[in-house]
């Protein structure tokens, strides 16, 4: 019997604004739920709006929050809702560390980056979610990128995102190996409203990927 560890593949599905998309989600199996807290996005929620979606996860499944180069007063008023911080702007590791709360760095994959140094700048973020490049949007495009430019050792775990859906997922999960992958428009039915049959085949198209 072999002694590889069977490694599974965390499942992060992002953009909430529903309970009842949160429910499903948490029913699904899903490891996080990212609720985007840029003003901007038409998936965005108020902090009025985030305390009760988040009080309505389960232990043992992260909420996260996702913020564009925000105040640092921004941040703290979501800190008692969310688990983790996303940080999808130009954010310093500085900044993304002082909250004391653990952080994810979301790197957009435009031509000229280069993801060794941004791993080891970005050195004490738990993990790096890696992302389309669109120029003028920081996240949430819908695109996928050319997964072959990620290296195939980094030093921080990889969130894989980007235009994942049920039907390319498997595929992702197989050329990459991710820690996790991220999705938001591939299990919408529009805008913020998320599809209950997308989120149940995303997620069973990961756990295939994951056995085979
Ligand atoms: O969704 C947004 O509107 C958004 C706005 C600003 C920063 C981040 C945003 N979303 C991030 C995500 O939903 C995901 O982490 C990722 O970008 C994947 O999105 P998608 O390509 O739609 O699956």
């Amino acid at each position: 019997m072999s002694a590889e560890p069977l490694l599974r593949t965390r499942v992060k599905f992002c953009g909430f604004t529903r309970e009842d998309d949160v429910a499903r989600a948490v029913a699904l199996g899903v490891d996080a739920l990212g609720f985007v807290m840029w003003p901007k996005s038409s998936r965005s929620v108020s902090v009025e709006q985030l305390a009760p979606l988040a009080s309505s996860v389960p232990a043992f499944v992260s909420r996260v929050g996702l913020f564009v180069d925000p105040s640092v007063e921004a941040v703290e008023q979501c800190l008692p809702h969310l688990d983790l911080l996303q940080f999808h702007g130009d954010e310093s590791p500085e900044f993304c560390a002082a909250f004391g709360r653990p952080w994810i760095k979301a790197l957009r994959m435009r031509e000229t980056i280069n993801l060794s140094e941004e791993a080891e700048r970005y050195g004490q973020a738990q993990a790096l979610l890696l992302d389309a490049y669109r120029p003028g949007t920081p996240g949430g495009t819908g695109e996928a990128f050319d997964w072959s430019r990620i290296p195939a050792t980094l030093a921080k775990p990889v969130i894989l995102a980007g235009g994942l859906t049920p039907e390319n997922v498997a595929q992702a999960v197989h050329q990459v190996m991710p820690y996790a992958v991220d999705v938001s428009g591939g299990i919408e039915a529009s805008r913020g409203c998320k599809d209950a049959r997308k989120m149940a085949l995303f997620m069973r198209q990961v756990a295939l990927a994951d056995v085979r």
